[in-house]
Formats: structure tokens, sequence, C-alpha cells
């Protein structure tokens, strides 16, 4: 039989984009050919994260004058404000034509993954006769509990709940949810921005039509919501990851190039200082009143940390960043998140809970302080701590799931983390985790295992949807 030809197309953001890049790299270590989509903005990123390999890139023009969306803004971190990014996901449907386009001058597609929120390519999918599978980012946890919520909609607006008042599913007792876990499109989606409400509304049902789901996690971490979702939603949800651990080992720098933020990190292991990390993914707008707050938290904890501020400011006319030079460092650069977790000296993660810094912090076996912004980073949040019990939560001021922190909730959970005794606690939980994520991925292992068999599965399934559906 040929190797297969895959077809990868990521959404224009760095989160979903970063992982698919792994994906790759698994997929031409299977023999797989691989041909990846993106935009011209995003070309340089994406061509210089697989320089090494033989990936296929094609850009395909993006749409440019969308309303709300800046002349050559194609990925999320760089929208001035993140509520505007339904509009970046729906002019991306104006590349279709593009893409078929382009599908009738590749060799033969075995299959394609493509992202979630390109829904729109499984009609392009199905018109050339090619199985599409999704890529979500999200877990199964987090994938099921979307599903029971969205089933249970008119329940939850008819019981009329405060938006912070606990509930639970029948089918999962065991937690408690409140609708701010939610992204509202699933559970209220009349209260919110139609725009966003359609568009999720959309993207599901491509999803529900499509052949399966690349799930960025390992079986026998989510074991219950992926036999669940298998079971009682699908399409079928195949555990891959986690991918982070597909990238290829790491360059020692030379001296001199070595960057300031790893120095820093050098100098605290050789102190035996134990560092926080504190990062918020690539898009998160945090606001300035919230910003101050985290400064505050973090000075008064006393705990030496290293803060990548990403797109946020953090203004120092205050001079906070001389009163904690001695033990804190901010970093207003791209990093390599995934170096900085695995430094010895990183010791706890106060994350957004965005899905690829879970798995970063859990292959890296290190705690996380939970604190999610938006999207379903609440049910990772709610999964990291009640489910598979690595981390705390940040409390909000309010008791509410999204509300504002105030520094002395995050001086106190800071503390707890990284002195107290709860902290060694999800330590040691966390490294279980590390460990059998790393077996997962490793030969035999269930990771492992289930990319070989959608391989083998895809070779097999290509003629039948030849058969099935019609060609271009
Ligand atoms: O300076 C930086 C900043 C980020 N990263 C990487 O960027 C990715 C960020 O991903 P994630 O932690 O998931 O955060 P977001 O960028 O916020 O991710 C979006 O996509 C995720 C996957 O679908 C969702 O779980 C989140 O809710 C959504 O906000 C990770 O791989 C990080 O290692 C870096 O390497 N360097």
């Amino acid at each position: 039989m040929a190797s297969p030809h895959v077809l990868l197309f990521p959404f224009m953001s760095k989160g979903h984009t970063i992982p698919v890049l792994h994906l790759a790299r698994l997929l031409l270590r299977r023999g797989s050919a691989v041909t990846l989509f993106t935009t011209p903005a995003n070309r340089s990123f994406i061509s210089a994260a697989l320089s090494d390999t033989i990936v296929s890139i094609i850009d395909l023009p993006f749409p440019q004058n969308i309303d709300c969306i800046p002349p050559h803004v194609e990925s999320t971190d760089k929208l001035p404000d993140m509520s505007q990014w339904p509009r970046l996901a729906i002019a991306a449907k104006l590349m279709k034509p593009y893409f078929e386009q382009t599908l009738k001058s590749l060799p033969r597609i075995s299959f394609m993954i493509t992202d979630g929120f390109l829904g729109w390519t499984l009609d392009s999918a199905q018109k050339f006769g090619i199985p599409r599978l999704v890529y979500y980012g999200m877990s199964n946890f987090s994938m099921s509990l979307s599903a029971v919520a969205s089933q249970s909609r008119q329940l939850l607006i008819d019981l009329e709940l405060d938006n912070n008042k606990l509930f639970t599913f029948p089918i999962f007792p065991w937690i408690k949810f409140s609708k701010n876990d939610f992204d509202p499109a699933f559970v209220d989606p009349e209260s919110q921005d139609k725009l966003h409400s359609e568009f999720i509304l959309e993207q599901v049902q491509a999803t529900e039509k499509s052949y399966g789901i690349i799930v960025n996690g390992f079986y026998e971490l989510e074991s219950v919501y992926a036999d669940y979702w298998n079971r009682e939603s699908g399409p079928k949800a195949w555990c891959v990851g986690p991918l982070c651990l597909a990238a290829p080992p790491r360059k020692k720098h030379e001296i001199y190039e070595t960057p300031s933020w790893i120095q820093w990190l050098d100098r605290n292991q050789e102190e035996g200082k134990p560092v926080l990390y504190v990062a918020f993914g690539s898009q998160a707008d945090i606001s300035r009143e919230q910003i101050e707050q985290i400064k505050t938290g973090l000075e008064k904890s006393g705990v030496n940390f290293l803060w990548v501020v990403g797109k946020n400011q953090v203004e120092d006319d205050d001079g906070f960043e001389y009163r904690v030079k001695d033990r804190g460092m901010l970093v207003k650069e791209w990093v390599d998140q995934r170096e900085i977790l695995e430094h010895s000296s990183v010791q706890g993660f106060l994350s957004h809970c965005g899905w690829n810094s879970v798995m970063e912090s859990i292959c890296a076996k290190v705690p996380i302080l939970a604190w999610p912004m938006m999207a379903e980073q609440p049910l990772n949040a709610k999964m990291v701590v009640e489910e598979i019990g690595i981390g705390l939560r940040v409390e909000t001021s309010d008791g509410s799931m999204n509300g504002f922190v105030k520094w002395d909730k995050l001086e106190k959970v800071v503390k707890e983390l990284m002195e107290g005794e709860m902290g060694k606690e999800l330590g040691k939980k966390v490294k279980q985790l590390g460990g059998a994520a790393a077996e997962a991925v490793a030969e035999g292992g269930s990771s492992w295992n289930a990319l070989n068999e959608l391989i083998n599965e895809m070779h097999t399934t290509e003629n039948t949807w030849l058969i099935c559906t019609n060609g271009p």
C-alpha cells in the first residue's frame, strides 16, 4: 500500500497551531507525507517550527478588509481585542475557493485533519471524497461536559439559575458546575453575541458529520470521559497525545545565545530557589486593574517568579520591577514555554489553563495554579483541581467562576503551592501523571497505538469514502 498523504489545516491561533505542528512530526515518523495549509502571515512561524522536516506548506490568501479586524491580522494573538475572534474565524471561510482550487492540484490525499473552527472544510472534504478528522484542542472531559451541558440547555434555562449557582448533571454526579463553567454558546446562546453562538453551533454540526476527532491527550488521564464520548457522543475521539512530547530534542544553547530568562532560571537553580512560572497563553486579554493585582500578589507572596507577560502591558510606573529585581523577572517576548516548564528550578505554574499549557505542565511534572479566563479554560481548571488533583484554584474575590482576583487571594494560593504541604502533595501527583504521559506516547503505549490504528483505519477507509461521496 502507498504511504498515506495527510492534509493538516490548523486554525490561526498559536494554541491551535502548535500542537498540530507536533502532530505533523508524528505522522512523518509513521511514514506519511504531510501537506499543511496556513495563511501568509502565519507561514514564517510554521516554517521555522518545521524547518528540519519535509512537510509541504501551502499558504492561502487570507481575506482582508474584515469588519473590526485590522489589515494583515491573521491570527488571534495579533487581535487588539479577543472578543473579535469569531469574526476572524468566520472570515477564514472565504478561503474555501482557494482551498478547493489547491486540492485539485495535489496528489491524492488519504485524509485531512482540520481545526474544529474550520468546519467549512468538511464540505470541501466531501466534494473531494476525502475523510475529514477534526482537531479540537480540547480534552475529552471538556468535550463531554460541553456536550452534556448543551443537551441540558433548555433545562438550565428553565431553572433560571444564577450564573454562579452550583448544580450537577445526573450522568457525572460527583462534579459540581455553574453556568459560568461553560461557553455561553452551549448553555445560554440567546444571552450572548449571536455571531459567536451561531459560529460555535455550525462548527459542532460539522464535527458531528466528520469522521473522527484527534484529542491532544492520553486515554489514562481521562478514561471515564474518553469512554463516555465514544459511547454516547462521537464522532470517535482518538487520544494521540500529549502532542508536545513529539517535539524534537532541544539543542543545547551556546552560552552567548542562552535567553536571559534561562540564565536567570539557572541562577535560581544554583541558589536552590524554586521558581513560580506565570503565563496566560498566547492570547488572553487581561485588564490593567487585574495586572496591578497580579503584581501586588506576586510581590507580597515573597516567592521567586518568572512572568511571561505576552501581549499584555505591565506598567512599571510604580517601580515594581526594581522592587522585585532580586527574585522576579518579567519577559515581554515570545519564549519557549516548554523549555521554561522543564527547567528544574520551576516548581509551580500560574496558568490560565489553556489545554496546551495543562498538557505541557503535566509532561514537565509541574503543579498548576489554575486561573481560567475564557473559552473551555474553566472546565480545564476543574479537571486540573478536582479530577486529576494536580493543582489549586485561584479564588476570585466574589467567589464567582470568572470574577476579579484580588492580590491577597493570589498571594495566599501562591504561598500554598510553593511553600505549603499541599504543594508537595500536588507535586507528587503530577510526577505520576507526567510518567504516565510519557508511557502513553512511547512505543506500545495507548497514544502510540491509537495513532497507528488511526492511520491503518484511514488507509482502508479512503476507498470507501470515494465510493460513498461524489468526487470533484
Ligand atoms: O511566549 C509563549 C507563549 C505561548 N507559548 C505556547 O503557546 C501555546 C499556548 O496554548 P495554550 O496554553 O493552550 O493557551 P491559548 O493560547 O490561550 O490557547 C487557546 O487554545 C487552547 C487549545 O485549544 C485552548 O485550550 C485555550 O482555551 C485557548 O485560549 C502553548 O503551547 C505554549 O507553550 C509559547 O511557547 N511561548
